[in-house]
């Protein structure tokens, strides 16, 4: 599991993306040689590896190394977990707030590992939709909870610097199973995380 900074790095990958992207500064009309940028090609490379390392992470491996035995059946959310992703369409970025939650069935993990799990594909070239529905797997698969829920706010720069240049629309997207597909679960759960969002 690539936790540390030094695991991240493949150096066979860093020397060819280094190459890469100093052929991408020439192209764009930039002198890769100057002194400003000498070092950038390389920077990107690590940069982008460290953006996409979720595709080196296991989910269900990190949910499942803090996995323990409880019985609580109430829900249990994680709210305001910042997120940090790549739109697959630009690879430009995507960030914003993701809000998990779920009822347990004799299952619970640490609170620790919901974060981490919203990393592990938020680090990867994304659609939104896709890494909403992706958290909400994870931890169905894993736990088999009675109900599980993620919404995920995010704004998109490709919307933003290029495009359409909306500043200010942000974009929601949820993903309920179980127990959450019934109103009354939903509407709890949605009440819960907006009441601290205003
Ligand atoms: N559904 C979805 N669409 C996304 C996401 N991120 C970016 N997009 C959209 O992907 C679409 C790609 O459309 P294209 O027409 O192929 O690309 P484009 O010419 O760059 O489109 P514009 O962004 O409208 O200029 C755009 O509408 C983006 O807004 C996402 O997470 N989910
Ligand atoms: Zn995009």
């Amino acid at each position: 599991m690539a936790y540390k900074k030094e695991d991240i790095y493949d150096e066979p990958v860093t020397d060819a993306l280094t190459q890469h992207y100093k052929q991408v500064i020439e192209q764009l009309g930039e002198d890769p040689e100057r002194e400003g940028l000498m070092k950038t090609p390389e920077r990107v490379a690590k940069a982008m590896q460290v953006l996409t390392q979720g595709y080196h992470m296991d989910a269900h491996e990190i949910i499942n190394s803090a996995k323990f035995h409880e019985d609580v059946s109430e829900m249990i959310i994680v709210k305001d977990i910042e997120l940090y992703s790549l739109c697959e369409h630009h690879m430009l970025p995507f960030f914003g707030r993701a809000h998990v939650a779920y009822i347990p069935n004799g299952w619970i993990t640490g609170l620790s590992k919901i974060a981490r799990v919203v990393d592990v594909y938020s680090h990867r070239l994304q659609v939104q939709e896709r890494l909403t529905v992706q958290i909400m797997n994870a931890i169905k698969e894993t736990l088999n909870p009675l109900g599980v829920a993620v919404v995920i706010e995010a704004k998109h720069l490709c919307m933003m610097m290029r495009g359409v240049q909306k500043q200010n629309s942000e974009t929601t997207t949820s993903a309920f199973d179980g127990e959450f597909q019934k109103n009354s679960t939903r509407s709890e759960f949605l009440k819960l995380i907006s009441a601290r969002l205003s």
